[in-house]
This record gives structure tokens, C-alpha cells and sequence, in this order.
């Protein structure tokens, strides 16, 4: 499938597929990042979207943005990340530092400068040019919510949050 890709800055880099197979194409910020502890940004990509419709394919096509890895192990995730078919403008990437652990240790143990220090060092630096997270775009189901009184009956019923390990076994 096409994916029609406008560029809105020029600094704006266009999402990337690295290897022939990779599901997810990376996704660039318009500048340097930088994500301090417990921070929520919204990114600029500089891009905005457009898939190709699938000849003989009655579903919808969604983009999701999703992390990675090696981002997500310095603690950067990302947030919300769907991505509607006829959304035209710019794809925002929303980023959060979840590595907090640090921080709260120099405050408990230490003062105001082991807390900056710890912030300083907890902070996720992404450069310009290296993708900050990666872009899914996949068909998806239209559903139509429907009132009805019942639920048809189902081997699981009402049981989740954990019930099969409560039954044991
Ligand atoms: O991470 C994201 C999430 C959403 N969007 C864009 C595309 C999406 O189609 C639109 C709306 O997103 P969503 O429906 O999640 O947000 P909302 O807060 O419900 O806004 P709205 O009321 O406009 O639907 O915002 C982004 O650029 N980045």
C-alpha cells in the first residue's frame, strides 16, 4: 500500500522503513529532544499522512504509533498514537520519560542539587536525525455499536483481571 507523506518543515524526515520486512517505519522529530522525568511532550514530526485505500478491502486503515526499543529501555514512551485514516495534519508524537526511579531516590536520600543531578542524568536525549518512535499502519475493523439486551453466553463470561491464575492449574 502507498503511503502518501506531505512534508511541512523542512526539517521534517520522512518515516523510514529500515529493513524490507520491519513492520513499523521509524518516525523522526523536526529537532533535538529532550525528555526530562515524568515530562509530557507533544513532538513535531513536520510530516502529515495519507494512506492509500486497498483495492477490495472494506475495512479502515489506522496508523499507531508505537515505541522503540531502545528508547523505550532509556525510559521514553509514547503516548496515544492512533493515528485516523483522514487525519491530514501534522502527526504529533506524544512522549513521556517514565524513568522516574532515580529521581525520587536523590530526594530521598539527598538535597536539591542530587535531585538535578538525577534529573540531568534521567533525561532522554534523542539527536536530530535518529527516530524517536515508529509508525504501524494496518487495516482495521469499522465496528458498529449495536444496543442489545444480552451477550451471547461464552466459555469466559464475566471472569478477567487475572481469574485464570486464581483458578490454578
Ligand atoms: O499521538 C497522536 C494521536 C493523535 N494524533 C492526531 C491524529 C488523530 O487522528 C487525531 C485525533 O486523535 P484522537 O482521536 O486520539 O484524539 P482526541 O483527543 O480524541 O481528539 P479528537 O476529538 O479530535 O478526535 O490527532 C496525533 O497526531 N498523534
Amino acid at each position: 500500500m502507498r503511503l502518501r507523506v506531505r512534508r511541512l518543515h523542512d526539517r521534517a524526515i520522512l518515516p523510514t522503513r529500515h529493513n524490507p520486512r520491519d513492520a513499523g517505519l521509524d518516525l523522526f522529530a523536526i529537532e533535538d529532544l529532550a525528555v526530562r522525568p515524568g515530562e509530557i511532550l507533544k513532538v513535531r514530526t513536520g510530516i502529515a499522512l495519507q494512506p492509500g485505500s486497498l483495492p477490495g478491502h472494506p475495512e479502515g486503515i489506522v496508523s499507531l504509533v508505537w515505541d522503540k526499543s531502545g528508547r523505550a529501555a532509556s525510559g521514553l514512551k509514547t503516548m496515544g498514537g492512533v493515528i485516523d485514516e483522514s487525519y491530514t495534519g501534522e502527526l504529533l508524537v506524544v512522549v513521556t520519560n517514565l524513568n522516574h526511579g532515580p529521581v525520587f531516590e536523590a530526594i530521598a536520600s539527598g538535597g536539591r542539587a542530587e535531585a538535578a543531578r538525577a534529573v540531568d542524568l534521567a533525561t532522554v536525549r534523542v539527536p536530530y536525525g535518529k527516530a524517536i518512535a515508529q509508525l504501524l499502519v494496518q487495516s482495521v475493523t469499522l465496528a458498529e455499536p449495536v444496543e442489545v439486551e444480552e451477550l451471547d453466553p461464552t466459555d469466559r463470561g464475566d471472569r478477567g483481571f487475572g481469574s485464570s491464575d486464581r483458578m490454578g492449574g
